[in-house]
């Protein structure tokens, strides 16, 4: 069992440099041979120290693309950190894969604090951006800074996220200036649903201007990254140019510094039709689907419990 809380909690995560490779500023590193056994496939990169935003803009400087994924509770954080994942986002897509929400608009930050506190008590190397949920930071700079201050002080977040471009900026810039830092979210941000008209591609055409500016915007208002959902892949491969900073891609083609799903998307957990942009890497929905009958048609025939599972 790789996940004792002993070998997590002793970690190399105090952000030492010392215990790296010493050509590079990766938070990445071979495996070394007193950490618990990793997968087989060793050329997988496994954290090694705690992830910080220099990281990030490190691999940016290298052209070295970089994964995220969502998280929202222990176990799968836990093995998103032993699969090299350098950022886990608690997304307000919570408010879909968690809560059955029909959209992320109904989410609230009572709903969202309990699971972001679950990522960051379970991992030590990942960053932790905490998605700030719908009405909790629109009203003004002020409200993003106290909510974005719950999200560090009860979440124990590292950073948050809010969606907006240039009419945010303002909001970006405060809770920067706070010392909390911000990752913003451009193009499609599914919180404006019904102001951008249903879930489509935003920047197509003469939009493509306004989309630079947010991200210019964010840029100069501290963002420490952007996220791009659903944009056509030259405007958000232009972004990227122009960017000093790394614009994490959703639907944005490949040419963005990292890229970012949902993780029950990524792993076939969610049935039915998903958008374009998902690739399933596993059928989790298959494999908990047979494992639920499986263990339902042995409790019906008696074979489940057995001797070994069976207190005498
Ligand atoms: N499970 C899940 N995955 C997500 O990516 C996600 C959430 N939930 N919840 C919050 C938002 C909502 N997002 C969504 C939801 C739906 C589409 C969608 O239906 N896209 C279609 C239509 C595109 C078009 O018509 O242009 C697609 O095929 O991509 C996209 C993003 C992204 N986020
Ligand atoms: C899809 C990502 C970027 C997100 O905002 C979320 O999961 O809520
Ligand atoms: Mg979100």
């Amino acid at each position: 069992m790789s996940h004792d809380d002993t070998s997590r909690s002793t970690a190399a995560d105090s952000g030492a440099e010392s215990s790296t490779t010493a050509e590079t500023t990766a938070p990445y590193g071979e495996p070394a041979g007193h950490q618990h056994a990793q997968p087989d496939d060793t050329t997988q990169p496994v954290l090694r120290k705690r992830v910080r935003i220099h990281h990030l803009q490190e691999m940016k400087g290298r052209g070295e693309p970089w994964p995220m994924l969502t998280a929202y509770d222990t176990y799968t954080a836990r093995l998103f950190e032993d699969a090299g994942i350098p950022v886990l986002l608690v997304g307000d897509s919570a408010a879909n894969t968690v809560y059955g929400y029909e959209s992320s608009l109904p989410i609230t930050v009572e709903e969202m604090l309990p699971l972001v506190r679950a990522v960051t008590r379970s991992v030590t190397k990942p960053l932790v951006v905490a998605d700030l949920p719908f009405g909790s930071y629109q009203g003004s700079p002020e409200q993003a800074v106290a909510t974005a201050a719950r999200f560090m002080k009860e979440g124990r977040a590292h950073a948050v996220k809010l969606e907006g471009g240039r009419r945010y900026a303002s909001h970006v810039e405060a809770v920067t200036a706070s010392g909390v830092p911000v990752m913003g979210h451009i193009g499609f941000t599914p919180q404006s649903e019904h102001n951008l008209g249903g879930y489509r591609v935003q920047g197509r055409g003469s939009a493509g201007d306004g989309l630079i500016a947010d991200a210019l915007a964010l840029q100069d208002a501290g963002a420490f990254a952007v996220v791009m959902e659903m944009v056509p892949a030259e405007i958000a491969k232009q972004i990227t140019h122009e960017l000093a900073i790394p614009t994490v891609g959703i639907g944005a083609g490949p040419d963005c510094d990292a890229q970012v799903l949902v993780w029950q998307d990524m792993a076939g957990l969610r049935t039915g039709r998903v958008p374009r942009f998902v690739k399933q890497y596993a059928d989790l929905a298959g494999a908990l689907t047979d494992a639920a009958k499986a263990f339902a048609d042995d409790v019906r025939e008696r074979s489940f419990p057995a001797a070994e599972h069976t207190f005498h």
